[in-house]
């Protein structure tokens, strides 16, 4: 069995735990059955023990195996991780929504992409980053019971990411913690419009409006001062023609969206000015998690 994810930028700037896309770039797990468990990791991670265990992984499949079929059975997983971890492009929705599908695929029970959406939540509490991860495209998502409501539109082939990977990581559940417990009334308005705002815009295709609408006041800037160079990456995309320029999920990854005519000049400003970090432009995905027998 194959199992293929798709990194993801959430928050989209004002979505704050609501807004996220999904872009080209894949976790692929390969998993047969075995007389006993065995694990191969290569690619982003692989030199990290812990990361090498992929407990998260693991965990998930055989709770949700163990779920479906009352039984316990032992497999061989060889994980090809080619998103960064911790570094805001979803790598634990990635782990949590591959290992469900995985799960469900195993056991031979019939799924829908709902079903592992839903399930994801039990690991994620927000649907931001496994939204995407399970649909692929641009989606809006609220929680409503413990059940994900969302709405998804595809993306045009026109459109590229271009992503800022800084070698700094930064934990989601640390970046959460700089945020304040209260807010002002006004900057929830200001995000909240514009919240609203992108989502009509995505939905509209209306792209040439997105940089006034990708403002925030809710957590962006609060995040960006744990890295302050983030603000020239942001200007310099927003300066070379970048569509919107965006912390992606708790950073510290920044993701910009621009026209693919545009998408190499802004790659390389970002090169030449920050010539340690990776930069890459990615194609938008539209499928989300993919399975294969
Ligand atoms: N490929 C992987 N294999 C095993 N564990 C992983 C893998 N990718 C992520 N993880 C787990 O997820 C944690 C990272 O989750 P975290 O939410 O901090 O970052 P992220 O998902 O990359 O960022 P964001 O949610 O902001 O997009 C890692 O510390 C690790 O425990
Ligand atoms: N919405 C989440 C995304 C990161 O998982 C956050 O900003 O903390």
């Amino acid at each position: 069995m194959f199992v293929s994810v798709p990194a993801t930028s959430a928050n989209l700037g004002p979505g704050f735990d609501t807004l996220g896309l999904a872009v080209d770039l894949r976790n692929e797990i390969i998993i047969k059955p075995s007389k006993f468990l065995s694990i191969s990791t290569h690619g982003e991670g692989a030199d990290n023990p812990k990361i090498k265990k992929n407990t998260l992984f693991l965990n998930i499949f055989n709770e949700n195996y163990k779920r479906l079929t009352k039984r316990t059975d032992n497999f061989r997983f060889e994980f090809h991780n080619r998103i960064p971890i911790s570094r805001g492009l979803g790598s634990s929705s990635a782990v949590i929504v591959a290992s469900l599908s995985a799960a469900y695929e195993a056991a031979g029970v019939k799924y829908t992409k709902r079903e592992i959406l839903n399930q994801a939540l039990r690991y994620e509490s927000h649907p931001d980053n496994i939204t995407p991860a399970v649909m692929g495209g641009f989606n809006v998502a609220c929680v409503e019971n413990g059940r994900v409501y969302s709405k998804k539109r595809r993306l045009p082939d026109y459109l590229k990411a271009v992503v800022v990977v800084p070698n700094r990581t930064i934990s989601t559940a640390k970046s959460r913690t700089v945020l304040p417990k209260m807010y002002k009334k006004e900057e929830a308005v200001y995000s909240l419009s514009r919240s609203s705002y992108m989502t009509a815009l995505f939905m509209s295709e209306s792209w040439d409006l997105l940089r006034i609408a990708a403002k925030d006041k809710l957590h962006q800037s609060r995040r960006m001062k744990m890295m302050p160079e983030l603000f020239d990456v942001q200007k310099l995309a927003l300066k070379h023609g970048a569509l919107m320029s965006t912390l992606s999920g708790s950073g510290s990854t920044f993701f910009s969206l621009a026209y693919e005519k545009d998408a190499p000049k802004i790659a390389q400003s970002l090169r030449s000015r920050f010539p340690q970090y990776r930069v890459l432009i990615l194609d938008l995905d539209n499928y989300g998690v993919i399975t294969k027998d």
